[in-house]
Order: C-alpha cells, then structure tokens, then sequence
C-alpha cells in the first residue's frame, strides 16, 4: 500500500512567498532573491512530506501565483496582448510574462489587462482563467515544471511526483475569447503536448505523474465525456514505462463513474469526504488493473481523521482490490488548508486537540497505513480525540438549538412587500435618482495594517488603536461627503477581514494567528473555525457605525457579513448539516440588524459575496442549498421596520441560473460586480423584471486603473437600457481595500460625475 500527497500550501509558514512576489513587484528585492524564497519553501516542504513517510510526494505543485496560470505557461496559452511585454522585459522575461498575465501590466507605455480571475470550483482560492481563441495553438513553452522536478528528484529520488492540471479540465476551465468554436474541440492539438511533457519527465526520471482532473467529477455533456475518453486514450497510445494517476475532487464520479474507471491510466483518486458514498459504486466497476487512490482525510477542512471511518473505507478497498492496489491519501491537494496546527499556542487545548492542519493531515496518511499495518494504538489514541469532541460542552449549546429549531416561515419575512417600503424608504431618506454609494471598504493602507499589528503584540493600548482608527474613519466621511457621495460608509478601517472579524467575535467560533490560506496570488485570507453552536454575546459593530453615523448627517450603512458567505469563508463544523449552522449564524447576524436599527442606523448591508460561490457543483443539488441559504439571508434581514433600507452585496455573481432565488432574498438594494461583463448580468436581472433596487457596479475595483466618467455614464445608459431608470444606483463593483487612496479617490470623484450627469440625461420616468 502506498501514500500519496496531491498538493501542499506554497505560502510557507510566515507567507514568506507573498512577502517576497509582493517586493519583488514593488521593485525591492530581483529574481534572484524570489527564486531563493520559493527554493527554500519548495525543499522545506519537500522534507516536510517525506519525514511525514509520504510515498509519492508532489512536485510542480508551487506556484509563484496560480497552478492554472502555471499550466498556461507550460503548455504556450499566452494571448497575444502580451506580445509586447515579451519584447520589453529582456532580462526576467518569463516570470514578468507570467507575472503580467496575473495582474496586468501598466508601465513601459503598455496598458495591458490581466487576466480574468474566477474561482477555483467551490474553493476560496482564485485561478487565472486560461483564454482560447479558434485557431489556439500549444506548445511547450515554461521549463517550469522540468526544472521543478528535477530539483525534487535530487532531493526526494523516486518519490517525486510531478502534478499537473489534465488536458480536459484544462479546456473546461477556460474560455473562448472569440465566437464560432467550442474550447473542448482544441482537446486534438493539445494532448500532444501533454504527451511530450509526459515524454520529457519520463526521460527525466519520473515514475509516477498526476493529472488532476477535477472535472471529471462534474455534470459532463456527451462532448465533454468524449473529450476525457479521447485525450486519455491518445496519452495511453503514444506513453508507456510511466505511471499516470488521475485525481479527481470536491464531488463523486456518480454518472461518471463509468468513464473514469476505464479510463487507461494506473490510478484513480477519489475524494471520499465530499462523496463517500462513491467507493461502492467505483469498486464495483473497477477493472483488474486500475489502482485506487482513496483521499480519506479532509484536504478542505480542519479536523482531526475520524480513523474508524477512514478504516472502514479502506478495508472495504482492500479487500475487493487487494493491498497492493489501494493508495491512502488526503480528499484534494492541501492548498486549502493552514499549515500547522502545532504553531498555535492560544487556542484552546481541548479544542486543539480536535484540529489537524497541512502537517498533521499528512501524519494522519502515514498513521492510517501504520494501523493497517497493525499498529492499533494508534487508533485508540484517535478513539480519544473523536469521542472528546463528540461530547464537548463547549460545541453543545442547547438553548442555540432550540432557537433555530423554532425558526418558523414568519421569522423569514419582512412585515410589508417591497413596494410599500420602497415608498417609506424614499420618503425617510429623500436621495437624489442614480444615488451614489460605495461598497464598504476603503484603502486597507500599510499603516491602518501595522497600526492593528501594533495594538496586537501589544504596543498600543485599546485606547490608541482606536483613536487612529476612529481618525481614519472620520477623514474618511470628510472626504465622502466633499466629493458628493449620497450615502455614506465607515470605511470598515477597524477589521482584518470581513469574516475574521465577526468569528472574532462570535461564540462556537475560534481564530489562528498563523492560520493563512492563499485566496489568490500574494493574498491570503484567514478563515476562522466554526467548533460549536453559534452565538452573539454582544453587539459586533454597534460602537463603529455608530460612531460613524454620529460624524455627518448623511445615511450611513451598517455593514455586516451575511450567514452564507460567514460559513463559506470559515471552517465548518463537519458534525451537522451546513444549513443548521448557517442558521445559527443568521440569527445572530440578525441580532445585530436589530441592534445597528434600534441604535438609529437607517440602513443596513448585509454582504453576502459567497452565495454564488456555495452553489454545488453538481446541478442536482443546487435547489436544496438556494432554499436554504436565501432562507438564511432573510432571517437576518427580517424583523426590522418597513423603513429600515437592508442592502445586500455580491461580486463574483453569473446569476443567469439563479436569478429567481436572487430576487427572492427581497433585499431593498442589490449591489453587484458587472462592470468587467459591461453590465452583461444585467440581462439576467432584466429578463426575470427584478422588482427591487439594484446598484450595478461601474468600475472594477481589481485594478488601479481610473476609469472615466464617460465610460462609466454608458454604463449608466446601458443598464437604464436593461432595468428601470428609478431603481438604479451607482456604486463601484466591490469594496476598496486592495487600492491606494491616490486612485480611489480619483475614480470615485469621476462616479459622482457620472451620477449627475446620468440625472441630467437618463430619464427615470420611462417604465421598461
Ligand atoms: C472579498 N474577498 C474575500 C474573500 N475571503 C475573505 N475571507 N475575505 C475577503 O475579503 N474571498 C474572496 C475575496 C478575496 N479577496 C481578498 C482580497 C484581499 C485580501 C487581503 O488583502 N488579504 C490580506 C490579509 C488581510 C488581513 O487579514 N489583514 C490583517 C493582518 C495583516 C497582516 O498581514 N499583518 C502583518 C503585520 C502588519 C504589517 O506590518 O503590515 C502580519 O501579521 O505579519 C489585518 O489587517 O489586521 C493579505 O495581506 O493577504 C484577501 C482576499
Ligand atoms: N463590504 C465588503 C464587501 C466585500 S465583498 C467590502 O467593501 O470590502
Ligand atoms: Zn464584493
């Protein structure tokens, strides 16, 4: 038997590599210097694994940004944009390639875009969506993953294992940048590639390559199936003497079980903790030669192994396929997870002891074929763990149950339909038509960053901290109010994160110090741990907005961080259903309305950023969770009077599938990313006749770039094209945190005269 990785956190434990891209960028350290960084974090990672007693160790798993991007580099996907950045930067040339494809590149004369970013599945991680145009060519063009491997073959001999993004999940991840093809039909031109990178790495040595094939597990068209057959059928005819392992994750095979299994390569990895229930199906339809990777322990989640589970599974593998044929594994590659629990010295022991991150989850791997191999104290120690937390009083909160138990229909419901308190609304706030608003936060600047790292190590007093905040704060709502906005925000200077901040807050909740997980390139984010049943013990932004409120007479949001995307961006508890403990976090966000209400704040945000992101994967599934999580998002919102305004949020929004459930959360104003599409979501909100107010973004916050006021009134125009002139407010797509304050200030000066004039030429009369 052996035990594999798929992947591990590239970050290093003191985000080492988002400290060195970030210098490098700014010009303060060169490639040398970077290279250094990412060799040392590659080789202590490398040890990592192997003094852990991994057998197959991944390699070309680093990424100074993207594994997707990586891949694109490898395989020659460059759009020609960035032509004349090749030509331009002579001496780094790649990595500035590579680097401007990320992020743009604007300098030299040059203003090239980067890349559009998306989601990776249902993950907090962000990739760069590769970009295909009809006549798309490959061809080897990054070394990257040669020299990686043969870095890792010094140091790790056989165990070295190169990982790279499969040939179909590749093409189904990207986009067709021109119309008149389907991406999956390039599957011809590039699996020859893939056979002289499999070719290569053979020549170099490696005995074992995985092809992560993530969508292998999703809802597949006949095309799309075809595809898998057909590329991994011409890889099998043209490769022998090397072992190919497809790994798939996040879901089950179900209807695919069929092709997957047949497919001609040595291995196959499953993910048992998203989809336990697949193993029977799998073994069951397992030809004699094929081996079976089972990924028991979670790779997306924080808890120690239930070993007695993950036994039971690999029992069951090993006595249909025999030892020699079973693989253990994580579910999915460790990307997602911290990295060492061990760090951490104030969390609470008994909950420690719960809690497995990177490190641990590879002993778990090794411990899992030990007891196997008879070690059974082991599992008596596991035993311990398990029960511990299975009968904690602190994840156990009855009386939290017993709320939530109570929720009935009327506590998810305003008291009055949108339109009557359309009317009260405009009649308490009397805004201009387009009013204009921002998103929350504002330039999350070095200072305001180091001034919290200051009061955290305890080198300002409460006292301090606050005033400095309380002074951004304020010049913030100065500034506000010169440039005309209509209403207003308290710049959200005071949190780290808009989830971390509220686990911080709440109870059943704890937070790591070092706990980080790549969100996308340099950022990291670090989500929170949901152990127990959720509660408010007091009021979580009372004291901020209201201090906000109290320094202009214009309105001033609350801003709070709705359930949905509060359970997204944590860890969760994997010992109840997910909606249960979303439900908890409702109710107490829906405290906190009442409060920020009670306390005379007139309008609320209530972001929910991630309610697209928890869509799952497989269609199937995805009505159960729309139910349940729009039903959270009016719990909260529900309960306050008709002319308290609740606004939602949302960036990363393809509502075309989901519009209906979209309206039915019955917010009085949604904002939502659309600038990067030129308002092209819109069409779904006009084609449903959204009824409620809608603040479609008019320049994307992901750039420095200032966009002008002549752009963003055809915006305007466009969405009065699509929705109702009176409905519309002018906001940008998102919050302000990542930008400087040089350039948000001159974008938001040229939205404001946008807005006026969209009032001088839009009519808000017309009905569409
Ligand atoms: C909207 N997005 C978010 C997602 N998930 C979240 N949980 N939160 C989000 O906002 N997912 C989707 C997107 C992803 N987008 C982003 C955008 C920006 C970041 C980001 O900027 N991350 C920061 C870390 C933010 C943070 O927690 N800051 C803390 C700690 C700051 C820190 O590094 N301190 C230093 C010392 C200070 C100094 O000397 O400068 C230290 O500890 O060493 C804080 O402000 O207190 C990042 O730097 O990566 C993430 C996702
Ligand atoms: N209020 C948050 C939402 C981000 S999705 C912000 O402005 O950063
Ligand atoms: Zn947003």
């Amino acid at each position: 038997m052996l035990t594999q990785n798929l992947g591990y956190p590239r970050i290093g434990g003191q985000r080492q590599l988002k400290k060195a891209c970030e210098q490098y960028w700014a010009g303060k350290i060169n490639l040398s210097e970077l290279n250094d960084v990412a060799r040392k974090i590659k080789e202590e990672n490398w040890q990592t694994q192997a003094d852990a007693g991994i057998d197959l160790i991944p390699c070309n798993d680093f990424s100074f940004y993207d594994q997707v991007l990586d891949t694109s580099l490898v395989l020659g996907v460059i759009p020609q944009r960035y032509a004349p950045v090749l030509s331009l930067v002579k001496t780094n040339s790649e990595i500035d390639l590579y680097f401007a494809m990320a992020r743009g590149y604007q300098k030299d004369g040059l203003d090239i875009t980067a890349m559009e970013m998306t989601k990776w599945l249902d993950t907090n991680y962000h990739y760069i969506v590769p970009e295909f145009t009809a006549k798309q060519e490959f061809r080897i063009f990054s070394e990257k993953i040669f020299a990686e491997y043969s870095i890792a073959k010094q140091q790790l001999g056989a165990k070295a294992k190169p990982v790279l993004l499969g040939p179909v999940s590749y093409l189904l991840l990207g986009k067709e940048k021109e119309e008149g093809f389907e991406r999956i039909d390039l599957v011809k031109n590039l699996v020859p590639v893939y056979i002289e990178i499999i070719n290569r790495l053979k020549q170099q040595g490696a005995t074992w390559i995985q092809l992560d094939e993530p969508c292998l597990a999703l809802d597949l068209s006949k095309k799309d199936k075809e595809a898998f057959d057909y590329a991994y059928r011409a890889i099998a005819n043209r490769v022998s003497g090397i072992k190919l392992l497809v790994a798939t994750y996040f879901e089950g095979l179900l209807d695919n079980t069929q092709l997957a299994v047949n497919l001609p390569v040595t291995a196959l990895h499953i993910d048992l903790i998203r989809a336990p229930e697949q193993l029977e199906e799998v073994l069951s339809l397992i030809p004699d030669n094929l081996q079976l990777s089972l990924g028991v322990v979670d790779g997306r989640n924080v808890w120690k192994n239930d070993y007695e589970k993950s036994l039971q599974h690999i029992s069951k593998a090993v006595e249909k396929l025999g030892i020699d044929r079973v693989i253990i594994a994580p579910s999915c590659s460790l990307l997602h997870s911290p990295i060492n629990i061990e760090v951490e010295t104030t969390i609470d022991p008994e909950i420690k002891d719960w809690l497995a991150f990177a490190e641990q989850k590879l002993n778990e791997v090794a411990e899992l074929k030990q007891i196997i191999a008879g070690n059974l104290k082991l599992l008596n120690a596991n035993k311990t763990s398990i029960e511990g937390r299975r009968a904690s009083q602190k994840v156990h909160k009855q009386t939290i149950k017993e709320r939530v138990a109570a929720i009935t229909e009327a506590d998810a419901t305003r008291s009055s339909a949108f339109p009557i308190r359309q009317q009260l609304q405009h009649k308490r706030f009397n805004l201009p038509s387009f009013p204009t608003t921002t998103i929350g936060s504002f330039p999350q600047t070095d200072d305001i960053r180091q001034l919290r790292a200051k009061f955290k190590k305890g080198e300002l007093t409460l006292e301090q901290y606050e005033s400095a905040i309380e002074q951004a704060t304020v010049e913030s709502i100065r500034w506000q109010e010169e440039i005309g906005l209509d209403v207003l925000v308290h710049g959200e200077f005071e949190r780290n994160d808009m989830v971390e901040y509220f686990g911080e807050q709440l109870d059943g909740f704890l937070f790591t110090k070092y706990g980080w997980v790549q969100s996308y390139g340099s950022r990291c984010v670090k989500p929170p741990v949901i152990y127990g049943d959720v509660s408010r013990p007091q009021n979580m932004t009372v004291r901020w907005s209201t201090f906000a409120a109290g320094q202009t007479d214009r309105p001033m949001k609350g801003m709070l961080t709705g359930p949905v995307t509060i359970l997204q961006w944590s860890f969760v508890r994997d010992d109840q259903p997910r909606d249960v403990t979303t439900n908890q976090i409702a109710l107490a966000i829906h405290d906190e309305v009442l409060a920020l209400e009670a306390a005379g704040i007139g309008m609320v945000q209530i972001d929910e950023a991630a309610i697209r992101e928890g869509l799952p994967l497989r269609k199937a599934k995805r009505l159960h969770y729309l139910d349940w999580a729009v039903k959270a998002f009016r719990i909260t919102a529900s309960g306050v009077k008709d002319e308290t305004q609740v606004h939602t949020h949302m960036c990363y929004s393809e509502f075309n599938d989901i519009i209906e459930h979209i309206a039915a959360m019955d917010a009085d104003v949604i904002t939502i990313e659309t600038s990067r599409s030129q308002m092209e979501l819109l069409h779904a909100f006009a084609h449903f006749e959204y009824p409620n107010e809608i603040g479609p973004g008019v320049y994307d916050i992901h750039s420095p770039r200032v966009p002008t006021t002549e752009e963003m009134v055809a915006l305007l125009t466009k969405a009065a094209d699509l929705l109702p002139a009176r409905h519309l407010w002018v906001n940008p797509d998102c919050g302000l945190k990542t930008r400087k304050w040089p350039e948000t200030k001159a974008a938001l000066e040229n939205m404001v005269a946008a807005a006026r004039q969209a009032r001088k030429q839009i009519s808000t009369e017309s009905v569409i």
